[in-house]
């Protein structure tokens, strides 16, 4: 594993025919931190993110995870990852419990039944644990596959879009779950449309558009990047700065356009 990077995407391609879906894109997390992919609709982060769990391959570049490969070492790779997709499937005629203990079982975990009972208490599905997630709500069902990403205690946790559909109080829990799994020293990388959670979660940032990277680093980095103002009530939010860069980049393309 190189510099002890737990996420490493080193010049990462995905090509559709002759569309770019995402261009030499390159980070890296390591361990104890968590990171965010910003980008509005289509930049390429759902993209990135199925290439770092090892559901499309890369056309060109190289995506590792805990330092394997995630195409060439996949069982390896995959034992060392958790992931919460944005489109969580679960199996309707398990219960919420027999879920758990599935996912306990093919992870070979010694006493999953306590740890299993410990997370439906934390996420107030305790009363539910026997009942099938086909009765479950949208909410309930995206907790469950939170525990079943996060149960295994994985040294890397991948989400993509984790807030949607939960309620306040759940998605306070779900972002301190996040940050502590990071100061547990794990890296967790996230997905997300709220840029104030982004903002308040994440210690480092990529911005993507249209498959390029539009600005990358911490808050401060950030700013600086785009002449907006540090700290305090006047600071700039991580929303300005994020229009800032979506502008600077619409004002370089015009600027390329042939005057005619
Ligand atoms: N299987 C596919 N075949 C063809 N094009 C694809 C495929 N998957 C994604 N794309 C294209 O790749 C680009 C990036 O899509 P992606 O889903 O990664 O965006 P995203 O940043 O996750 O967007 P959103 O915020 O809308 O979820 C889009 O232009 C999309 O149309």
């Amino acid at each position: 594993m190189s510099n002890g990077s737990m996420i490493e995407v080193s010049s990462f391609s995905k090509r559709y025919g002759r569309h770019t879906a995402v261009n030499a894109l390159s980070f890296s997390v390591p361990a104890g931190q968590l990171f965010g992919l910003l980008g509005s609709n289509g930049a390429g982060k759902t993209t990135t993110i199925r290439a770092l769990v090892g559901l499309t391959r890369p056309s060109s570049g190289q995506v590792r995870v805990a330092g394997y490969d995630v195409w060439k070492d996949a069982i390896a790779a995959k034992s060392a990852f958790g992931y919460i997709p944005d489109r969580p499937h679960l199996y309707g005629k398990l219960t919420g419990r027999e879920t758990l203990r599935f996912v306990a079982g093919l992870r070979k975990m010694e006493g999953a039944e306590r740890e299993i009972d410990r997370w439906l208490e934390y996420f107030r599905l305790s009363d539910f644990g026997n009942e099938l997630t086909e009765t479950y709500s949208h909410g309930m069902r995206q907790k469950l596959t939170i525990i079943t990403a996060l149960l295994p205690k994985p040294k890397v946790l991948i989400v993509d879009e984790p807030m949607v559909g939960l309620d306040p109080h759940a998605a306070r829990q779900v972002r301190e779950l996040f940050r502590a799994h990071a100061d547990a020293g794990n890296a967790v990388l996230l997905t997300t449309h709220s840029l104030p959670l982004a903002e308040a979660v994440c210690d480092r940032l990529v911005v993507l558009d249209r498959g390029r990277v539009l600005g990358a680093g911490n808050m401060d980095e950030l700013r600086s990047q785009t002449n907006t103002v540090r700290g305090g009530v006047d600071g700039d939010s991580l929303e300005r700065v994020f229009f800032r860069l979506i502008e600077e980049e619409q004002a370089a393309q015009e600027a390329l356009k042939v005057p005619v």
